[in-house]
């Protein structure tokens, strides 16, 4: 029985997987209602996606925010780019809509963090952190609770995929370089579309400023490896996550929304 409404903002590659999972029977507790991307015709392919392969079948999609928000769908699924997550949230949550977000870069910044945090309780909604491109949000938030610890968050990736960004030339097609140390807040705000999973893991552990980051560049590298090490004086976790490409993290949102409505929850 569908007994949850959803709506998508940000229809790229991700929103497809998740699209899938509903058309192919993985979310039989939601009906999608909405979508809504900054290209109109992805919003639209999104939608005739599903109405196309559920007959009976509403979803619309939708040319401003402001139209999706009006909808007041049960969840809001981003998938867009933390500044969007920015524009959207507060009024989401305000609306009665929450959310399911991979943009958690967003949330670097200390006061929206707050503001987030208030406005989802002051309207009984709540905001969930997929986890992306990596995992293992529980031992990392366990860990945190016990007291005391320290973090720090790795990434490995190829050249091609800094292309479009300030520390990219072309002797990185050659050469390995770390192209960023620093704490999660510096590096989304060096990359911010790259990078949500370090502040993930940083909001999950000692915080955005207080979490130690590098990232590696390694030539010929396919894929992304992530590895977190979380300790304090009692535990110590270490999280590694291969991803060849980013669909695991499409799939974590899909894994995300399973969650919501489970009776048995991981
Ligand atoms: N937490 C994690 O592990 C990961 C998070 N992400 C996040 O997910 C986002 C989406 O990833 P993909 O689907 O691969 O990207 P994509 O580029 O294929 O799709 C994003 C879509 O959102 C639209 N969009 C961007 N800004 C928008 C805005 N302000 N309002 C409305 N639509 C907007 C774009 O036009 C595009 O169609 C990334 O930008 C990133 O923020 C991506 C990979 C991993
Ligand atoms: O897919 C990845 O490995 C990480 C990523 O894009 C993000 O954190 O935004």
């Amino acid at each position: 029985m569908k007994n949850k409404t959803l709506a998508i903002v940000g229809c790229g590659k991700l929103a497809q997987i998740v699209a899938d999972a509903l058309t192919s029977g993985l979310l039989p507790d939601y009906q999608l209602i909405g979508t809504y991307s900054r290209t109109f015709d992805k919003a639209e392919a999104i939608a005739q996606h599903v109405n196309q392969s559920n007959p009976g079948y509403t979803c619309t999609p939708v040319r401003t925010m402001e139209d999706l928000l009006a909808m007041k769908a049960d969840y809001i699924v981003e998938m867009a780019s933390p500044a969007a997550l920015r524009d959207f949230a507060l009024d989401a949550l305000q609306n009665g809509s929450s959310i399911v977000t991979l943009s958690i870069g967003a949330l670097a910044d200390a006061q929206f963090y707050e503001k987030i945090r208030t406005t989802a309780r002051e309207n009984n909604t709540r905001v969930h952190l997929a986890s992306g491109s990596i995992g293992g949000f529980d031992v990392m938030r366990t860990i945190s609770l016990m007291g005391d610890s320290s973090a720090s968050f790795r990434t490995e990736k190829g050249p091609d995929s800094l292309k479009d960004t300030s520390v990219y030339n072309e002797s990185l097609q050659t050469e390995q370089r770390t192209v960023m140390e620093g704490n999660a807040a510096e590096a989304i705000e060096l990359f911010p579309t790259k990078v949500n999973v370090a502040v993930a893991a940083s909001l999950a552990t000692t915080g955005p400023k207080n979490i130690d980051v590098a990232i590696t560049s390694i030539p010929g590298f396919v894929g992304d490896t992530h590895r977190i090490h979380v300790e304090n004086d009692q535990a110590h976790a270490r999280i590694e996550v291969y991803g060849k490409t980013s669909d695991i993290a499409g799939w974590s949102v899909v894994n995300t929304l399973r969650n919501i409505t489970a009776p048995i929850v991981f």
